[in-house]
């Protein structure tokens, strides 16, 4: 601004201090004396100017607070003196980048070859780290930040222990691919020939538990030997579940510790299957080679069901199972009720209690596979702790506000049932956990009128795709007369359970 010429306006004097030629010296020092003879032209001293008032200075302020309107301007660099007062970059350490190219630093002389035409990149100016061109010395200078893919390579491939540096083996060269070693293909073709377990011994599956299957060896000296085994390979994804016939080879001593593996499964005789709900697609094998499915149902604490004793009864004829009906806690109600609902379907019962005698329940299952189901908290672990005394199964309560079980058993258990007068075993009893529903989305209903020859016969006229059910037009079991009446009432009722509702 000082030195800015306005057109119209005289020019002001030029300033000796600011062009610098000899003599101004003279001229200020003439100035000075003449100012100081008249106080009225004497110039202010230069510190007042800066500091402001005399308060911002005497707390300290004075060389922050410059004045704003400097008289003289700063000096143009190439100005300043090449000793004396030297810039920082001049000073002794480490000297900067920038200082490079001074007149008087020998190493700024030395020319730079090979990138004459190289100029700064249009982007900005980058830290020298990051240019390209000539790398930084290791040991010197910068410290290095970024860990490049190169050394790390490198350092892994190191021998372990600490060998020489650089001591990576000729043979692996990471940027090599070919000089890897890789395992060499295999030429030798599988053979199709499968072992024939010839020595594989006869077992039945009495539990399964995370994969480990105990197994009871059913024949020879060792015959009710108790045996740990698993699945094998060739088995693949089939399933294995209580009640399965199977074939062990490997260990079979029965030591602890001992496993032996499944190597073939029995064709099932039988299976009883269920699904989680009516929709659900996937069925569930509960049980195989089972002929009885004993529906255990306590009679109160827990109520009575009649729609679950329903579809486990559908369950039972579409599996081919012989069904049984077991009402326990007769001392708490009357079975009369509920057995008179499942009279005309003809199929038997027996009425038993805690600590009664448990004669009648053991015959109906003499020399059979029988299956015991039911809700939790009705009573079929105190039926086999009282049918089978070394069961010992854990017996729980039932919650006095829900009315339900606690599901105790968590896992089927298949046991030996002792023969009459503990004499010899004389079939077998399958103790499951309590259910909460019987999905039967499985089940179809042809599969359930075979169950009943005597109404079969009448669906012999029925027209294509009739379900028999309720409300069927043209339907054969409409002509049921008499007794057989109340029988078709009852098969409608049990494929009316086929009908997902509230509860099932
Ligand atoms: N009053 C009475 N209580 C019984 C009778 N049978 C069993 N209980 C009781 O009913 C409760 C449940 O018996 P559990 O044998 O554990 O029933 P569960 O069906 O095995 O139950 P989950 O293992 O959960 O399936 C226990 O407190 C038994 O003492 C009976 O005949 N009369």
């Amino acid at each position: 601004m000082a030195g800015r010429h306005h057109p119209g306006r005289r020019r002001p004097p030029r300033d000796p201090d600011r062009d610098g030629r000899p003599g101004g010296a003279g001229r200020r020092r003439a100035d000075g004396d003449r100012d100081r003879r008249d106080p009225r032209r004497r110039p202010r001293p230069a510190r007042r100017r800066r500091a402001g008032t005399g308060d911002r200075r005497a707390r300290g302020t004075g060389r922050l607070a410059l004045a704003a309107a400097r008289d003289r301007p700063h000096p143009r660099p190439r100005d300043r003196p090449a000793r004396g007062a030297r810039h920082r970059a001049d000073r002794t350490g480490r000297r900067p980048h920038r200082a490079r190219g001074r007149a008087h630093d020998p190493a700024g002389r030395a020319p730079r070859r090979g990138l004459p035409h190289l100029r700064r990149p249009p982007d900005g100016a980058r830290r020298r780290g990051d240019r390209l061109g000539r790398r930084r010395r290791a040991g010197r200078g910068h410290r290095h930040h970024l860990e490049d893919l190169p050394r790390v390579r490198a350092r892994l491939g190191r021998p372990a222990g600490g060998g020489a540096r650089n001591a990576v083996s000729p043979r692996y060269d990471e940027n090599d691919p070919e000089s890897y070693e890789r395992p060499r293909r295999r030429t030798r073709p599988r053979t199709k020939d499968r072992p024939s377990y010839d020595d594989a011994v006869p077992a039945r599956v009495v539990t399964v538990d995370r994969g480990r299957l105990t197994c009871l060896l059913e024949d020879g000296p060792d015959k009710s030997r108790v045996v740990m085994a698993m699945k094998s390979r060739p088995l693949g994804r089939k399933g294995v579940v209580v009640g399965d016939r199977v074939r062990l080879v490997g260990d079979v001593s029965g030591d602890d510790g001992s496993l032996a593996r499944i190597v073939l499964v029995d064709e099932r005789a039988t299976t009883l299957r269920r699904t989680a709900d009516d929709t659900d697609p996937v069925e569930r094998i509960l049980v195989a080679n089972a002929d009885q499915l004993v529906i255990v149902a306590a009679l109160a604490d827990p109520e009575p069901r009649p729609r679950l004793i329903d579809r486990a009864l559908v369950a039972a004829y579409a599996s081919g199972m012989d069904p049984l009906l077991c009402l326990t806690k007769s001392d708490l109600a009357d079975p009369e009720t509920l057995v008179s609902i499942y009279r005309p379907l003809g199929v038997p019962y027996v009425v038993t209690q805690r600590g009664a005698e448990v004669s009648g329940v053991r015959s109906r299952l003499a020399g059979r596979t029988s299956v015991l189901v039911g809700h939790s908290g009705v009573g079929k672990s105190t039926l086999v702790n009282a049918l089978v005394p070394d069961a010992m199964r854990s017996v729980g309560v039932v919650n006095a506000v829900t009315g339900r079980g606690r599901h105790t058993s968590t896992n089927a258990l298949m046991l030996p049932l002792p023969g009459e007068g503990g004499g010899p075993p004389d079939g077998w009893i399958i103790d499951t956990p309590g259910i909460r529903s019987f999905g039967l989305a499985h089940v179809q209903p042809d599969q359930l009128i075979e169950a009943f020859p005597d109404l079969h016969e009448l669906t012999e006229v029925c027209p294509r795709g009739c379900t028999h059910g309720f409300g069927e037009p043209e339907c054969g079991l409409d002509e049921a007369e008499g007794d057989q009446r109340d029988r078709v009432e009852s098969f409608r009722r049990l494929l009316a359970t086929r009908d997902t509702r509230e509860g099932d």
